[in-house]
């Protein structure tokens, strides 16, 4: 019999459960570390830092979890053995057993209450958990994109689709607005193209789109392509909340570009973030939180295994707990700080330390913030989500090429190593493939280096748009591109690379009132059978050379051994 996956309460009521069945072990331990620290006329100091940091879990974690009361004995526990911890050697204050002794009898009555507690009606008094938000930037569509056309002039609609379907967008052309109108009832498109006049009315385009927005409450992305260029007409479109105006005839690269942008609002890769917490629960607790605000979150419960964890998750930001066993929050960045790499890596304590000099010491070794526990959920996926982004944009102007936007030399060659080492691991395969662009220098000769640019952003375009999100896409020098198709055998790639070779031919480019058509050679290696990346570049590249020799505009795929298959 099939069970429905456990709802987000249901897995936060299991985390205060666990919690609760662990409190008489984590009591005996500490009462264990109090007789170690009776028995001890000098009072021993390791036993107090022990029953320290024992306390101020118990506090965190009973606070997250909304046990306030057992939350409060264990902070009057904490700072009680932190005064201790802060006196000089050789005072020891009479009375101090006592005292501590009657903490931990107030925390074993709370464990007791906790015990026999109804947790189901016992809910946390202050983490609203259930209406974090999930916001929408964080989807992922790897789906060409589809594009409805809306225009009665079929001759000119032809040719516009045509060449957005050279750039990977599904296209479905509408004669007039009511076969429109059911067809985004029925699947709504991620942008549109509308003309303004229909025989029915002069703006009916238009209106239909107004009239699409009062319906379904939801504006669509679109653009308008009509052969009026009056106020009126622009007006219409304005009030329609269309995004572009373009007047017939419009160039199918200028629509692309303006559709491109209107994609780029489409959700980006979820935040990456790292939860460094020695205690399970705490842990899982607060990926739960991000998790359900669409972030990917990876626990590790081991600080020793930081920087191993750091390099094969590649985290935006790190998440730690303050208090750790093998080593506290505070030297843990410290290690994490040596590593050049990481230096601008984002690292957040979310502690209940709420005292300012242990706080500016953390900020001292690169601590980007503080996120007091108990958490607001809302509050940590904001705080979280705003230096993840800021991360996101700093990787993203060292890795990234301004034309194009796709990753740049240096950090292709950096992939190509990774997905290589990820391939073998894997048992997966990989393929590399080399593209340059034909005759180049002709077309800068003949059009103006302004042309070929715009070239090099729509052979982008093209790959960003056909392949997938897996698959990695580099300008690997001015006129020169490099992927890597993941898991692909030697005949997909080689019929994916031709299909993008043929559709890209297709594309005419403007300058001035002259067109032209560019094409492109490949070169594709692959592992299994070159073994190190610098192989696999070299065949790939030698493959391209001879696609060249034999006249360009072709794919060559090299075997192991520089051996081609034509
Ligand atoms: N417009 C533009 N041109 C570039 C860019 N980067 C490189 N190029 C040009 O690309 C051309 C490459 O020319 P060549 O290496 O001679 O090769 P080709 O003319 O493409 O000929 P084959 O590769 O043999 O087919 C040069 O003219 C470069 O100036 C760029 O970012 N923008």
């Amino acid at each position: 019999m099939s069970r429905n996956k456990p709802t987000l309460q249901e897995k936060i009521a299991r985390l205060r459960a666990s919690f609760v069945n662990q409190l008489p072990a984590r009591l005996e331990e500490a009462q264990e570390q109090m007789k170690l620290l009776k028995s001890d006329p000098e009072m021993n100091r390791v036993s107090a830092v022990e029953l320290h940091r024992a306390f101020h879990s118990l506090k965190g974690t009973g606070k997250s979890f909304g046990f306030i009361d057992l939350a409060n004995v264990a902070e009057q526990a904490e700072s009680y053995t932190q005064q201790l911890i802060d006196l000089p050697a050789d005072k020891t204050p009479s009375g101090w057993p006592d005292t501590l002794v009657g903490l931990l009898h107030q925390l074993a009555s709370q464990v007791q209450i906790l015990a026999y507690a109804d947790l189901d009606n016992n809910h946390p008094q202050d983490a609203p958990f259930f209406d974090v938000e999930k916001t929408s930037s964080m989807q992922i569509s790897s789906d060409s994109p589809l594009i409805y056309i809306c225009d009665d002039e079929p001759d000119q609609v032809d040719h516009l689709a045509n060449q957005l379907r050279c750039f990977g967008y599904q296209i479905e052309h509408f004669n007039d607005t009511q076969s429109f109108h059911k067809a985004v009832i029925n699947k709504r498109p991620d942008a549109v193209i509308m003309d303004v006049f229909f025989p029915h009315g002069p703006t009916a385009g238009t209106d239909e789109l107004a009239s699409l927005k009062e319906i379904t409450g939801q504006q669509l992305p679109s653009i308008v392509l009509s052969g009026r260029d009056d106020f009126e007409a622009r007006l219409s479109a304005v009030r329609a909340g269309c995004s572009a105006y373009f007047v017939k005839p419009a160039k199918p690269l200028d629509l692309a570009a303006v559709l491109d942008d209107l994609m780029n609002d489409k959700p980006d890769e979820p935040y990456r973030i790292l939860i460094v917490d020695d205690e399970p629960d705490v842990a899982e607790y607060h990926g739960l939180i991000l998790e359900e605000s669409g972030m990917l979150v990876y626990q590790t419960h081991k600080p020793e295994v930081i920087l191993e964890t750091l390099r094969t998750f590649n985290p935006d930001l790190v998440l730690a707990d303050m208090y750790m066993p093998v080593c506290d929050g505070v030297e843990m960045a410290a290690i994490i700080r040596q590593v050049p790499e990481y230096l601008g890596l984002p690292i957040v304590f979310l502690s209940s330390e709420t005292n300012r000099k242990k706080q500016f010491k953390a900020m001292q070794v690169g601590v980007e913030g503080f996120i007091t526990k108990p958490v607001i959920p809302e509050e940590l996926v904001a705080s979280v989500a705003l230096r993840a982004e800021r991360m996101r944009t700093l990787r993203s102007l060292m890795a990234r090429d301004s034309l194009t936007g796709l990753y740049n030399h240096t950090t292709t060659t950096e992939m190509m190593n990774t997905s290589l080492a990820h391939a073998m691991r894997q048992q997966e395969t990989l393929a590399v493939v080399m593209i340059d662009l034909d005759k180049f220098k002709a077309v800068n000769d003949t059009y103006g280096h302004m042309a070929g640019d715009q070239v090099i952003v729509a052979l982008a375009r093209l790959f960003k748009h056909r392949l997938r999100t897996t698959d990695v896409i580099g300008r690997y020098g001015g006129e020169e591109f490099a992927l890597l198709l993941k898991n692909l055998t030697p005949e997909k790639a080689n019929q994916l690379v031709n299909e993008l070779r043929e559709d890209f031919s297709k594309i005419i480019f403007n300058a001035g009132n002259k067109q032209f058509k560019v094409t492109f050679s490949a070169g594709i290696s692959f592992y299994p059978g070159n073994n190190r990346s610098e192989d696999l570049r070299m065949a790939a590249d030698e493959a391209l050379y001879k696609a060249k020799e034999q006249g360009r505009n072709q794919v060559v795929l090299a075997c192991a051994g520089g051996k081609h298959d034509d």
